[in-house]
């Protein structure tokens, strides 16, 4: 049997669930559940700690498992990133009181407080700036204001955190971070994952397409399939009405208003647009 460790709380939890389930795996019926066999897909689920999960992979005890990109760098765990999943997207950030940091020659001497202690030394050894890390679990903004530290690195993603903190970043973003699948090069060719990542990145397809039906006059086909050519040609169908047709094609979500729009000009009605769970391409 395949064994993924999944999240069990926190921001990657509840998205890495969903994406498991609309890849047609199951799902655990109580937050409590720490193990769960889904024996159809020939697959055993354990869900651990986010910051666990690099570990566990790392040693071999599960084939793959969901974590987020920053916490497999700071794990310092020998694993590879088998598959971007597209969620829990954020910027790993140095950040420091409003108008006292522009650089990361500003760190030089400082304490750095973070809650992903290797990922930042590692960096700054990188970088050849010596500094002190200060680790904390997390709400890690306020670390400055009570004077444990003269800075922080930490993940962004709206910024809002900083803001209310009074702290705003600088210099370069240390790193850009998603979830992401990851495994070993012992297990990278087990067959069960082979399955796992193609039923993933159906989801991740199926989630950047979506589906268009409309209805055009038969004379304005070819202007039509022009506009959604689909991926190997549209579905076209015939209507009562014989000067008309039934368009139906997958066409990019982040296209979809200005595609009904081409459409309607051209003489397109009744244009409907549904979300796809999953797809084979
Ligand atoms: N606001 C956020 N936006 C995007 N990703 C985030 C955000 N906060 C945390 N993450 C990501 O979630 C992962 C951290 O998960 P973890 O559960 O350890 O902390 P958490 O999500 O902040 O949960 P908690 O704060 O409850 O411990 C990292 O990959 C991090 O990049
Ligand atoms: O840029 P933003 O949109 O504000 O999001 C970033 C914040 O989200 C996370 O905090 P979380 O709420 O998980 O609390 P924590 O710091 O205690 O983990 C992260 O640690 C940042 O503080
Ligand atoms: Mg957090």
């Amino acid at each position: 049997m395949l064994r993924i460790a999944v999240p069990n709380k926190g921001s990657l939890s509840e998205p890495a669930t969903t994406m498991l389930s609309e890849a047609g795996y199951r799902t655990r019926r109580s937050g409590r559940e720490l193990v769960l066999v889904d024996d159809a897909n020939q697959v055993e689920l354990f869900f651990l700690r986010p910051r666990d999960i690099a570990v566990y992979v790392g040693q071999g005890t599960v084939h793959a498992g969901v974590t987020g990109r920053d916490l497999l760098l700071d794990s310092g765990v020998e694993a590879i990133e088998h598959l971007p999943l597209g969620f829990a997207r954020s910027t790993f950030r140095f950040a420091a009181p409003s108008g006292t940091m522009s650089s990361l020659a500003d760190v030089e001497g400082k304490r750095v407080a973070t809650s992903y202690d290797v990922l930042v030394r590692n960096y700054l050894a990188a970088q050849g700036v010596s500094a002190q890390t200060v680790h904390l679990d997390g709400a890690v903004e306020s670390s400055v204001q009570l004077g444990v530290a003269d800075l922080i690195a930490d993940v962004v993603e709206t910024g809002s955190t900083l803001r209310a903190a009074g702290l705003e970043t600088f210099g370069e973003p240390i790193l850009a971070s998603e979830a992401v699948l990851i495994t070993t090069e012992q297990y990278r060719d087990e067959p069960g994952l082979a399955t796992l990542v193609r039923r993933l990145e159906g989801v991740l397809r199926a989630r950047s397409y979506v589906l268009v039906d409309y209805d055009i006059p038969m004379n304005r086909l070819h202007l039509a399939s022009e506009i959604t050519p689909g991926i190997e040609s549209p579905t076209v169908s015939p209507l009562q009405n014989p000067d008309w047709v039934a368009v139906r094609a997958m066409v990019p979500r982040k296209d979809a208003n200005r595609i009904m729009d081409e459409l309607y000009a051209i003489g397109a009605r009744a244009i409907l647009v549904s979300s796809l769970v999953a797809c084979r391409l």
